[in-house]
């Protein structure tokens, strides 16, 4: 269904992403490890064209989308929801208006303009707050939730766009365990219930494996394992992380848990 097709990302000498190759199927669910500088964000943001490939094409369903313009890549990047690590929401607006702007790419202009939602997209963004166990949060400023309930508003615009893929890109990396854990919880929820397909670069390998069914290693720029997760042996992970991550020596902060780590609950506003 996506595909990306021999796509290399270059910025000036910096090869981020160097002639890559994936096919990935509707309603997968995969996960892109790799350390910091493989190329795993460049990747992500190629795809729903925040970057453009420097050489090499993108498909989705057989229709070329590395080459869209105007109204037809507004459409693609509604199709193509993106989570970020930093969230990004608008901070002074209310957690209901933040759900609502994930309808933008669906509406006029005019309708943007003048702010106008309508009684079904008001419910349908109460149903997906809802959903994340955050309704409770919507007539708040976005920026006084935790980080942990920032991600889940953004989960929620992103459900709003009625997406057909999501990208999520380090969407716990900024998260304590139990927050990355409802985090992750929720991603695989979506991904299981609606069958959308779900990419995400993780920073830590335990939560690829125990989330994802398929992963793909990147180094430098390239894909150096691209399998299931029961396949990814000590030698994969040397593979992926270099020499030095043998069996009995991956570093800490590669396979140390982000998810089951007890730690102390979140407060209610961490401004
Ligand atoms: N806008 C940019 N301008 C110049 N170089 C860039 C830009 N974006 C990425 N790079 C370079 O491309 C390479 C890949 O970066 P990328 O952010 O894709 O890696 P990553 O695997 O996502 O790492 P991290 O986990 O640290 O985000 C790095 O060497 C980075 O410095």
């Amino acid at each position: 269904m996506l595909e990306i097709r021999s796509v290399t990302r270059r910025f000036g000498e910096t090869v981020a992403v160097d002639g890559v190759d994936i096919q990935i199927a509707e309603g997968e669910m995969v996960g892109v490890i790799g350390r910091s500088g493989a190329g795993k964000s460049t990747l992500l943001r190629m795809i729903n064209r925040l970057i453009d490939p420097s050489e090499g094409a993108i498909l989705f369903k057989g229709r070329e989308v590395s080459s869209l313009k105007g109204a037809a890549l507004r459409r693609w990047q509604r199709d193509c929801a993106m989570i970020f690590q930093q969230f990004n929401l608008v901070p002074r607006l209310d957690v209901l208006t933040n759900v609502l702007l994930g309808r933008l790419n669906h509406r006029s202009t005019a309708l943007n303009l003048l702010n106008l939602y309508s009684r079904e997209e008001r419910i349908q963004a109460v149903a997906a707050l809802e959903r994340l166990d955050i309704a409770h949060t919507a007539l708040q400023q976005a920026g006084t939730l935790s980080g942990g309930q920032q991600q889940r508003v953004a989960i929620a615009r992103a459900l709003m766009q009625e997406p057909k893929v999501i990208l999520a890109d380090e969407p716990i990396a900024s998260l304590d365990p139990l927050n990355a854990k409802v985090v992750m919880d929720s991603l695989a929820d979506i991904n299981a219930r609606e069958g959308i397909t779900v990419i995400t670069n993780l920073h830590t390998l335990d939560t690829a494996r125990r989330y994802c069914t398929r992963i793909i290693g990147m180094a430098r720029g390239k894909v150096v394992f691209d399998g299931a997760a029961q396949a990814l042996t000590a030698e994969a992970v040397r593979r992926i992380y270099g020499a030095e991550a043998g069996a009995d020596a991956v570093p800490e902060a590669i396979t140390s848990t982000s998810i089951e780590t007890p730690a102390a609950p979140e407060p209610a506003f961490a401004g």
